[in-house]
């Protein structure tokens, strides 16, 4: 997400911290540097002009001789501008209005529609416990109510069943009729995908929406598309009400240009981010922590969140528990960690949550994969219980067991046991200062 980008700022950021003083000349200087960046990333003119003279003024009149960190003042500017600018007071989902609460998909085809209801589905029942149900209207593209009733059975959401013989409106009368009898909190309703220009479709949509008067509709946006979507939300936007944006496939390396944009030039806030095809993978918009994985500083709280989301309460206890206990931390709970990784989505969406500063500096962190991963993991799995509980005991010629047991050589054996030496260490520093540093200094580990 965003590397490119964020790679250059985090360059830009390194240049000027490391200057004592700061002129006018290479505050212009740098900000020549910031509009470039911008303009490269697909950022509209428009955002660019404004933001640069708010950046010019700002940094301009409140650094030059006033501050004895003035790199870390213009950062802290550049960061707070960029917050400001794809934030908005109407970001919050809406869904406390009387039930069943009604929100209404729309956008081009493959936008990622019926994904993103699914997913959306699933954050708010496993978040905020309600009672959803979902319907299609789409009858136009095959498969698509089909589709649906994959996703929603797999996923446990409650679904009911449309078919190509009615009329969206038909179909969305029975759904609000079944959601009020059998006290839905939310009805979440899928449309076909169409394009702006397509006059009788989008009549179609603007009836659909008068009719259901929804709480929220959300238009739901491919990131990739660039510039072309926010003419897209426009057009959409004439003909209906939109009250958010759903902004999906945000995990491609995209230039980053889109999000940057699109609050500043469509007055219409962006709600929720889809970074990627699993069901988990949706999250709600939230600037600063966006804004700082674009500037190269990472998204530790949302990592922490992530973890604590997808982690069982009683994993994460048991390590605080590990962790206050001051017991030995040992290759046992050093596998239970590497099976962890695994399953919240691997070490490259760790590391991608990461400040690039810490990541750039630590090469042994960098050059750290899946691969490494499952490496490890074989090691551990061909040590003895004694051994497993005090590695110290590891001499040559257990060493050379492992190694033809486990396939690897006795040279990976000694730097993943380094490694693990460094998390013990984080794990006393954890024991002092609390459970959230040892996410904090995760490359430590490496
Ligand atoms: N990587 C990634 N893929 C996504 C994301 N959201 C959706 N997709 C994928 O995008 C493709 C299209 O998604 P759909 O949900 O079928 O799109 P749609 O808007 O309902 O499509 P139509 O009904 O044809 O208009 C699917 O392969 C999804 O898995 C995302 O956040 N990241």
């Amino acid at each position: 997400m965003f590397t490119t980008l964020s790679k250059k700022f985090s360059k830009i950021f390194q240049n000027i911290s490391q200057q004592g003083r700061l002129t006018e000349k290479n505050i212009q200087k740098t900000l020549k540097k910031v509009q470039y960046t911008l303009l490269e990333a697909d950022v509209s003119i428009s955002v660019i002009n404004d933001l640069t003279k708010i950046l010019k003024k700002k940094s301009i009149g409140q650094i030059i001789n006033k501050s004895l960190t003035p790199g870390q003042e213009f950062i802290k500017i550049v960061q707070t501008e960029l917050v400001n600018l794809i934030n908005s007071p109407k970001k919050k989902i809406n869904f406390f209005e009387k039930p069943p609460v009604k929100f209404l998909m729309v956008g081009l085809q493959g936008a990622g529609k019926t994904t993103s209801l699914i997913k959306l589905a699933y954050f708010i029942t496993k978040k905020f416990k309600k009672k959803i149900l979902v319907v299609s209207t789409d009858t136009i593209r095959p498969a698509a109510i089909d589709q649906l009733e994959i996703l929603s059975k797999k996923s446990n959401i409650n679904f009911l069943k449309s078919y190509k013989s009615q009329t969206p409106q038909e179909i969305v009368k029975i759904a609000i009729k079944h959601a009020i009898k059998q006290l839905y909190d939310i009805l979440i309703i899928d449309t076909a995908g169409r394009l702006h220009n397509n006059e009788k479709m989008m009549q179609e949509l603007q009836n659909l929406q008068n009719y259901i008067k929804p709480t929220e509709t959300f238009f739901v946006m491919d990131s990739m598309t660039g510039q072309d979507a926010l003419h897209s939300i426009k057009n959409f936007n004439n003909f209906l009400k939109i009250s958010g944006i759903i902004l999906t496939k945000l995990d491609s390396d995209h230039r980053g240009g889109i999000i940057l944009s699109i609050q500043h030039t469509t007055k219409i806030p962006i709600k929720l981010i889809g970074i990627g095809e699993k069901i988990q993978d949706l999250q709600i918009f939230c600037p600063d922590r966006i804004i700082k994985r674009i500037l190269g500083m990472g998204d530790i709280s949302s990592l922490i969140e992530d973890l604590k989301i997808n982690l069982k309460k009683s994993t994460i206890q048991k390590i605080e528990k590990k962790i206050k206990s001051g017991k030995n931390f040992n290759l046992n709970d050093f596998l239970i960690q590497i099976k962890q990784i695994k399953k919240i989505g691997g070490i490259e969406f760790l590391k991608n949550k990461l400040p690039l500063n810490t990541q750039m500096i630590n090469q042994n962190m960098y050059n750290f994969n899946e691969e490494t991963l499952k490496k490890m993991e074989a090691m551990i799995l061909s040590m003895t219980p004694i051994e497993k509980e005090f590695p110290k005991i590891l001499n040559y010629s257990r060493k050379i067991r492992i190694s033809s047991g486990s396939g690897i050589t006795i040279q990976e054996m000694n730097s993943y046991l380094k490694q693990f030496k460094n998390i013990q260490r984080l794990m006393k520093t954890a024991k002092k200062k609390g459970f959230n540093t040892l996410f904090k200094n995760f490359t430590n580990m490496f």
